[in-house]
């Protein structure tokens, strides 16, 4: 079954189209990677399947229902956890979670044991009643995972929710996602860290620009670049060079450079390392380390766009 379909979805803020006509299918059991750099449309989307916004064009089915015709039914079964931290200062974390699963409809003795639960699965039991402003990042963003899943939804959606938080926080939410799955639940994962990207997601959009630009697991994602070399070189400090300079060079794609990092896009076929790298010399840099790396999401992506996905 699908979870999720958009259709032809775009948002525009006046001439800006910042999600461009963009088509998805969720099917049930997945959990799907958003990934795109900032400003790829990653949240815009995520708000008008969250009904927070309304699309200028276009068509949003959760469980094969359209949600502008089955408004109550589609947020009895989706749960957002949103990029920018939802929860009240001023209540415990037991209010916090009480008080959206109340939004979504509980009630009395229900209502109250979910929210027990939905404590016990980010791990806040301990701390039902403290208050959000005496937890660490990481804890908050655990609660508002909680807030988002103690109704049950079938689908939830995170956006970006390992964002600024401490590696120990970050995997415990990364194996919340894990449960959840096995609890049964879809999930839609939005990041742009490639790296849990890579790790968590069943199924992969890669967004740029408010379009899908390529779509598939990530073997599938990675084979579609066997013909392109990414070359990584390390500099003891980058010396400008001439960006025409590089043009000249056969094979090359596309030069990113980040500090003292130069990630280089060839083709396969051409063999010019020497080339690369005597420009490089003749330009006045030193050279501390050249490495080919393994294609992985980022080459994916870097490939597609000629971007880093932190451009
Ligand atoms: N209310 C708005 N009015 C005008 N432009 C907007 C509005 N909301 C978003 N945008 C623009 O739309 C584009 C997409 O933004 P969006 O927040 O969806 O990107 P994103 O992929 O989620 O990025 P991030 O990772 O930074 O959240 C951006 O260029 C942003 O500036």
């Amino acid at each position: 079954m699908n979870v999720l379909q958009v259709k032809e979805l775009t948002k525009k803020f006046g001439d800006f189209a910042a999600v461009d006509k963009l088509s998805l299918t969720v099917r049930e059991g997945e959990i799907f990677g958003l990934l795109g750099s900032n400003g790829a449309g990653k949240s815009t989307t995520i708000h008008m399947i969250a009904s927070l916004l309304l699309p200028t064009k276009g068509e949003i089915r959760i469980l094969e229902k359209d949600i502008s015709k089955n408004r109550s039914f589609a947020k009895r079964n989706l749960g957002i956890v949103p990029q920018d931290l939802a929860i009240y200062e001023d209540m415990s974390a037991y209010e916090n979670v009480s008080f959206f699963a109340g939004l979504y409809g509980l009630r009395g003795s229900e209502l109250r044991a979910k929210t027990e639960e939905a404590l016990e699965f980010v791990g806040l039991s301990d701390k039902a009643k403290h208050y959000p402003k005496t937890f660490s990042g990481g804890m908050k963003r655990r609660l508002n995972i909680a807030c988002a899943i103690a109704h049950k939804p079938k689908l939830i959606i995170m956006d970006e929710p390992t964002v600024g938080i401490d590696p120990q926080s970050r995997n415990y939410i990364l194996a919340s996602v894990r449960k959840l799955n096995e609890m049964g639940c879809t999930i839609i994962y939005t990041s742009h860290y490639m790296e849990e990207v890579e790790e968590i997601c069943t199924r992969i959009a890669i967004m740029d620009h408010g379009k899908v630009i390529a779509e598939g697991t990530k073997e599938q994602l990675k084979a579609t670049i066997t013909d392109v070399k990414d070359i990584r070189i390390e500099l003891r400090a980058l010396v400008q060079g001439e960006s025409r300079a590089w043009k000249a060079i056969p094979g090359v794609r596309s030069v990113v450079t980040e500090e003292n990092l130069l990630r280089i896009q060839s083709d396969a076929s051409v063999d010019n390392l020497n080339r690369i790298l005597r420009l490089l010399m003749e330009e006045g840099n030193e050279i501390r380390a050249v490495e080919e790396l393994e294609p992985n999401l980022e080459t994916v992506f870097l490939t597609l766009t000629g971007r880093t996905l932190r451009d």
